[in-house]
C-alpha cells in the first residue's frame, strides 16, 4: 500500500461550539464548515480548513495543503468517542485519518499484516468509504483510513 495524503487529524471536544470558538478566536481560523450529526457514526462534526499559503516550503506546503482539524462531539454515550472523553475530560487529538485511492485494497493490506480493524468499512462525514485500526496496532495513534474522494466531490 502507498501512504496517501493526511486528510484529516480528529479532535475530540465535549463542546463543538467551545471549539469553533477557540479556532476562530486563538487560532485565527476563516474556515469551519457548519457543524452536522452523524448518527450512524455516533458523532456531531465539523471541519476547520488549514489553509497553507505560507510560500515557506513549497514541497510541506503542498504535502500538508488543505489537512483539516476534525471536530468530533459524541452525541450520546454510547458515542465510540465517549471513552476517550470520560479519560481525557478537556478533549483532545483523537485520530489520524490517511486517504487512499482504493478501500477494498488498503483494508485487504491491513488485514494481511494482522492489523485489527475495527468494524465494518462505513461512509465517513466526506461520503466516501472509511475504516478505524486500533491504536494498539498502529503505534499508539488511532487511524481512519479514507477512500480519495473523485473530483468534483
Ligand atoms: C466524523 C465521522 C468519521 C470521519 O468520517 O472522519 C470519524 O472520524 S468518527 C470518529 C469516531 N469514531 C471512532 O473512533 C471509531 C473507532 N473507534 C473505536 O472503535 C473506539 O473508540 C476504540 C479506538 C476501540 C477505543 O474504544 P474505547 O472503549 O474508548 O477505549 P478502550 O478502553 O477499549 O481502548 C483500548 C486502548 O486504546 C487506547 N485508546 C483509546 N482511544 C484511543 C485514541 N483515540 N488514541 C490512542 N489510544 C486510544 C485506550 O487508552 C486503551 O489503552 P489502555 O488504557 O492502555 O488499555
Ligand atoms: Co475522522
Amino acid at each position: 500500500m502507498k501512504l496517501g495524503r493526511l486528510n484529516h487529524i480528529g479532535v475530540a471536544t465535549p463542546s463543538i461550539a467551545d471549539s469553533i470558538r477557540y479556532y476562530r478566536e486563538v487560532m485565527g481560523a476563516t474556515e469551519i464548515t457548519e457543524p452536522f450529526d452523524l448518527p450512524e457514526q455516533g458523532v456531531k462534526v465539523c471541519f476547520v480548513s488549514t489553509p497553507g499559503e505560507t510560500g515557506v516550503n513549497e514541497a510541506l506546503h503542498s504535502a500538508l495543503n488543505g489537512t483539516q482539524i476534525e471536530l468530533i462531539e459524541p452525541l450520546n454515550s454510547e458515542s465510540p468517542i465517549a471513552g476517550f472523553l470520560a479519560k481525557n475530560p478537556a478533549g483532545g487529538q483523537h485520530h489520524l485519518c490517511y486517504e487512499v485511492p482504493d478501500i477494498a485494497a488498503a483494508r485487504a493490506w491491513f488485514e494481511g499484516l494482522g492489523k485489527r480493524i475495527l468494524g465494518s468499512t462505513r461512509i465517513g462525514a466526506h461520503g466516501t468509504p472509511i475504516f478505524f485500526l486500533h491504536p494498539k496496532d498502529m503505534m499508539g495513534q488511532l487511524t481512519e483510513i479514507m477512500e480519495t474522494p473523485k473530483a468534483g466531490h
